[in-house]
C-alpha cells in the first residue's frame, strides 16, 4: 500500500497533426497525486484532456513526456506491474458481440494472465447483477447490461485502482444508482476510484477529492469541501411584504429583482456581512416577509475556474 495510488509529474501529450498540420497539445505538463483509498474526480469541459490522461494511465495512449507512477510502479520501468495495478471502464461500449458475459470475463482475465484457479467470474457476475445472463451473447444485452459488463471486465485482475470514464453518461436513474452502489462498495473495500464525470452534482456527492482540468492543465486540485469553500459568494433572497418601489443598494452588494417579486442580493462573505445586507433592505423601506440564503455549489466553482481561460 502506498500513500498515493497515482503520481503524475510533468505529463505532456501532443497528438501528431495530420498531413503536416501542427500537432494538438492535449496535456501541457500535468502534476497530480491521487491518494490511495480516495474517490477522486477529474472534471473539465469537453476537450480538456481528461480522456487523454485516463488513456495514458491505462496504457492506451503513449505520453509525449513526463512520468507516471501507478501503485508505486513507474510506467516506463515496470510497465507490467503498473498495468496490473489499474482497471479501466471505458466510455464506449466496445464489447465483442459474440462473447457471453462469462466468456468476456474469462478472456479478459486471460489477457491479464490471471491463473484459472484465481479467476472470480462468478463473483463478478453477481456483483454486476448479470448471473442470469452469464451465457447470453453480448449482442442480446441491453445498453445498461453492457455497461455493467464493462465494469466487470475492469475488475477481473482485482486492480488496486479503478478508473471510470464517464460511467453514468446517458444511463437511467436505476442503473446509475446501481453503478454508484458498486463503486461505493469497492471503495469501502479499499479500492481507489478515479472517475471523470460531466455531472457536477455527482462529483459533489461521490468524490472526496477533485481536480479540475482545462486546456490540458490542472487549474484546481483540492478536497471537494475546500473547493466549495473557495467561493465565498453568498446569495440572500428576500421576499417583500408588497411591491417594492426602491431596490436596496450597498457597497459590494449586487441586487436583482426576480419575476416573482423576490429580491436576490449577492455579496462576498469576506467583504460584507449578512447584517449589512439586511440593513440595506430596511434602508430601502422594504418590509421583509421571508428570507432565505443560497450557497454556491460546485457548478459555480467550475464556471469561475474555467470561464476566464
Ligand atoms: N487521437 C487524437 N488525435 C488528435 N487530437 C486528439 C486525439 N484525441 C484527442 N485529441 C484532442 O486532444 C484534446 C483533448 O481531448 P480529450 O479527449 O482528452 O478531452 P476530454 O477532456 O476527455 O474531452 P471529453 O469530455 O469531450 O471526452 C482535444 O482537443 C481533442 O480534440
Amino acid at each position: 500500500m502506498t500513500a498515493n495510488a497515482i503520481e503524475i509529474r510533468g505529463l505532456r501529450k501532443t497528438y501528431a497533426g495530420r498531413r503536416g498540420a501542427p500537432g494538438k497539445e492535449a496535456l501541457g505538463g500535468v502534476d497530480l497525486d491521487i491518494p490511495a483509498g480516495s474517490v477522486f474526480g477529474l472534471l473539465g469541459p469537453n476537450g480538456a484532456g481528461k480522456s487523454t490522461l485516463i488513456n495514458i494511465l491505462a496504457g492506451l495512449v503513449i505520453k509525449t513526456a513526463g512520468r507516471v507512477n501507478i501503485w508505486g510502479f513507474d510506467q516506463d520501468v515496470n510497465p507490467r506491474q503498473s498495468r496490473a495495478a489499474i482497471g479501466v471502464m471505458p466510455q464506449e461500449l466496445n464489447l465483442d458481440p459474440f462473447f457471453t458475459p462469462r466468456g468476456a470475463l474469462e478472456v479478459q482475465a486471460g489477457l491479464y494472465g490471471v491463473p484459472k484457479s484465481q479467476r472470480r467470474s462468478d463473483e463478478i457476475l453477481r456483483l454486476i447483477g448479470l448471473e442470469d445472463k452469464a451465457q447470453a451473447y453480448a449482442r442480446t444485452l441491453s445498453g445498461g447490461m453492457r455497461r455493467r459488463l464493462l465494469l466487470g471486465k475492469a475488475l477481473v485482475h482485482a486492480p488496486h485502482v479503478l478508473v471510470l470514464d464517464e460511467p453514468t453518461a446517458g444511463v437511467d436513474i436505476e442503473l446509475r444508482q446501481m453503478l454508484w452502489e458498486n463503486i461505493r462498495r469497492l471503495n469501502a473495500e479499499g479500492m481507489t476510484i478515479i472517475l471523470t464525470t460531466h455531472y457536477l452534482e455527482e462529483a459533489e456527492e461521490m468524490c472526496d477529492q477533485i481536480a479540475i482540468i482545462n486546456h490540458g492543465q490542472v487549474v484546481a486540485r483540492d478536497s471537494t469541501a475546500n473547493l466549495l469553500a473557495r467561493l465565498d459568494a453568498r446569495m440572500m433572497i428576500i421576499v417583500p411584504e408588497g411591491p417594492t418601489d426602491t431596490l436596496p443598494t450597498g457597497d459590494g452588494i449586487e441586487v436583482t429583482e426576480r419575476p416573482d417579486g423576490a429580491i436576490a442580493l449577492t455579496y462576498h462573505a469576506g467583504q460584507t456581512n449578512a447584517e449589512a445586507v439586511l440593513a440595506s433592505v430596511r434602508d430601502a423601506g422594504i418590509r421583509i416577509r421571508d428570507v432565505r440564503t443560497e450557497q454556491a455549489d460546485l457548478q459555480d466553482v467550475f464556471l469561475e475556474l474555467t470561464r476566464s481561460r
